[in-house]
């Protein structure tokens, strides 16, 4: 059997929209096994479990690349990364199931590869090139269409916590709320800010990221979509937290350098949104990792 784990990965963090995405300790996995019937899938909703599941069509993208046969599989997913909550399900998707077709065929797609497939079938870098590498990647496609990466630290001293909705915002619906057009002194504003954010979570310079963190791409259009935006934020700042819409929404994250603001934030929220889930977050640093298990046994990493 292999195993897949993939971590929950926030893109853009506010103002990096479609090139900033973080890794954090939030993961699903996915399990593939020999199976005697084409194809099987457990522990996903009944709508994906068949043959346009994103993991499985992954997994035979992977294999088509690899110019081998699909084989008959049994996909079994352990998921603590929601759908469609702004936490990259979909790339958690895409992730294992192509590295599933690299480990069932010995680890024949490299990194490069795997980035290159994961991001065509993502239509963008920034959730993928997490999943894959863990940390602060900073992602964008070259004029060959290929991405190009950038990994940056994250500073230790800093406390993520995720307000996770009781319901979903389909990141396709997200996109049509955006304009068309920016003006140039708001992609002045983008420039400067995104790049001071990667500095200033390196660094862990929370007045920096607080100033930075300031978006006019997609943040003003898409707070619309999440009824809660306005009351989450005030419960974020009041306790001196940064907050953004993580990936595009619903969930929202809280960024701040006080432990005990971040516990205090959980608490505000639980008693805010009893129906929502409420989580501290590290940084992953190491992306998606694997493993071939045989009678109980680990094989393989
Ligand atoms: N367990 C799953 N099994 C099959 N498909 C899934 C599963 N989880 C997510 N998906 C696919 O991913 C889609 C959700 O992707 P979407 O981009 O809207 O949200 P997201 O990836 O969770 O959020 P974001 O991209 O904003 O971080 C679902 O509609 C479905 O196609
Ligand atoms: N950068 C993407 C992330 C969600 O997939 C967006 O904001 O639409």
């Amino acid at each position: 059997m292999i195993k897949i784990k993939v971590p929950a990965t926030s893109a853009n963090v506010g103002v990096g929209f479609d090139c900033l995405g973080l890794a954090v300790s939030y993961y699903s996995t996915v399990s593939f096994e020999e199976s005697s019937t084409h194809l099987e899938i457990t522990g996903c909703p009944e709508e994906f479990r068949n043959e346009n599941n994103l993991v499985y069509q992954a997994f035979v993208k992977g294999c088509n690349f690899l110019d081998k046969p699909v084989p008959n599989v049994k996909i079994t997913i352990n998921g603590d990364v929601p759908v469609a909550r702004g936490l990259g399900s979909s790339s958690v998707c895409v992730v294992a199931g192509l590295k599933a077709a690299s480990v069932w065929f010995d680890n024949q797609l490299s990194v490069d590869q795997l980035l290159v497939l994961a991001t065509e079938m993502e239509g963008h870098p920034d959730n993928v090139t997490p999943a894959i590498l863990g940390s602060l990647c900073v992602s964008f496609l070259d004029e060959r269409n290929q991405p190009q990466v950038i990994k940056y630290n994250v500073n230790e001293n800093l406390h993520f916590v995720a307000l996770i909705p009781d319901y979903q915002v389909s990141t396709h619906e997200a996109r049509k709320v955006l304009p068309k057009t920016l003006s140039y002194a708001d992609a002045i504003h983008q420039v400067s800010h995104c790049a001071a954010m990667t500095k200033a979570l390196e660094i862990g310079d929370i007045h920096m990221i607080h100033e930075a963190c300031d978006d006019r791409m997609h943040e003003p259009y898409r707070a619309k979509l999440i009824p809660d935006y306005s009351q989450a934020k005030n419960i974020c700042e009041q306790l001196g937290g940064t907050m953004y819409i993580s990936g595009s929404g619903s969930t929202m994250m809280a960024i701040t350098n006080d432990e005990a603001a971040a516990n205090e934030i959980v608490t505000n929220a639980k008693a805010a949104f009893p129906g929502w889930k409420i989580r501290k977050m590290a940084v992953d640093s190491n992306g998606v990792t694997s493993e071939v298990i045989e009678r109980g046994k680990v094989l393989h990493r």
